[in-house]
């Protein structure tokens, strides 16, 4: 099955377009989890199990990991999930890129080493960056467009022009297209040749997602940003959703994870993510409950 098959599924399954990221911060846990042996695939665990019934995927950043030293605990958290839930995606978020001898190891890091179903890419490097992913046809490939973060539109939103037509463009005052709208018709036209790419849209930007679904189609988006960041739910649901009321992997961490310090922090994120899910829901123009 495809990641593109199994996210369907996984939207259909749970009626949520709700994606949870997994960001452990030792900091942030309640004591007794902290100071137990394997506390970040214990606190995972106990997270994933108080929500799964909640996502169609879930989003562990490797950073959290590897800056700990605790890829043990990530391949522990993976292989929970893939085990335990079968049926729900996990998205590495790695943001990799670099030439494509590495890139190849990159992608035999994600795909192989931990059986992640789709993982991201950062394209600055161009398609040579991107190609030992896309080649692995039954994983999902999710390209950084426009990212969440305030600092995105410093690169993102520097508009293009082609080089024959730019003092013409410039006298008549014609704007160009900008840079993310430019890696969405990239990726849609020619990148996507195994029907395996995403692009990473933030929830952040309601109007340049509308903009690059009109451009895309019903290519899936992550949509980092909801909660924390401060992402509005109706805007992000309406400017991003298909036809079909999907199209969207819309996530949170902190929100979520992070919605209790104290014993109880298992049952506060499920709290939290049955609100965001209801929210999503509520704007979706058609989902299973509401057929
Ligand atoms: O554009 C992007 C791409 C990825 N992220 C990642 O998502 C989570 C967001 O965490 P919150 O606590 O929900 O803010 C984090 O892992 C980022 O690395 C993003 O925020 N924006």
């Amino acid at each position: 099955m495809s990641f593109i098959q199994q996210l369907q599924a996984a939207w259909q399954s749970s009626d949520s377009l709700l994606c949870i990221g997994l960001d452990p911060d030792l900091e942030r846990f309640p004591q007794a989890v902290a100071s137990g042996n394997d506390s970040i695939f214990s606190f995972n665990r106990a997270i994933i199990d108080a929500t799964h019934d909640l996502v169609c995927a879930y989003k562990p950043q490797i950073a959290y990991f590897s800056a700990l030293g605790a890829e043990r605990q990530l391949e522990q958290t993976i292989t929970y999930i893939k085990s335990t839930y079968p049926h729900i995606p996990v998205i590495l978020d790695a943001k990799r890129g670099d030439i494509g001898s590495t890139a190849v190891q990159y992608a035999r890091e994600a795909f192989v080493r931990y059986q992640v179903d789709a993982v991201t890419v950062n394209p600055y490097m161009g398609f040579d960056s991107v190609q030992p992913f896309l080649e692995y046809q039954d994983k999902g490939v999710i390209i950084l467009c426009k990212t969440s973060n305030s600092g995105a539109a410093q690169l993102q939103e520097v508009e293009l022009q082609a080089q024959a037509q730019e003092v013409q463009a410039q006298q008549s005052g014609q704007k160009g297209e900008p840079v993310y709208e430019y890696i969405a018709r990239l990726v849609a036209e020619k990148w996507n040749f195994n029907h395996n790419c995403l692009l990473v849209m933030g929830a952040t930007w309601p109007q340049q997602v509308a903009r690059v679904r009109s451009i895309v189609g019903d290519m899936p988006f992550l949509v980092p940003g909801a909660g924390a960041q401060g992402g509005d739910i109706a805007s992000i649901v309406q400017a991003g959703q298909t036809a079909q009321g999907n199209g969207l992997i819309i996530s949170a961490s902190r929100s979520i994870l992070y919605a209790s310090a104290k014993h109880d922090f298992a049952e506060a994120a499920r709290t939290q993510a049955a609100a965001l899910k209801n929210a999503i829901n509520q704007h979706r123009t058609k989902h299973a409950a509401a057929l």
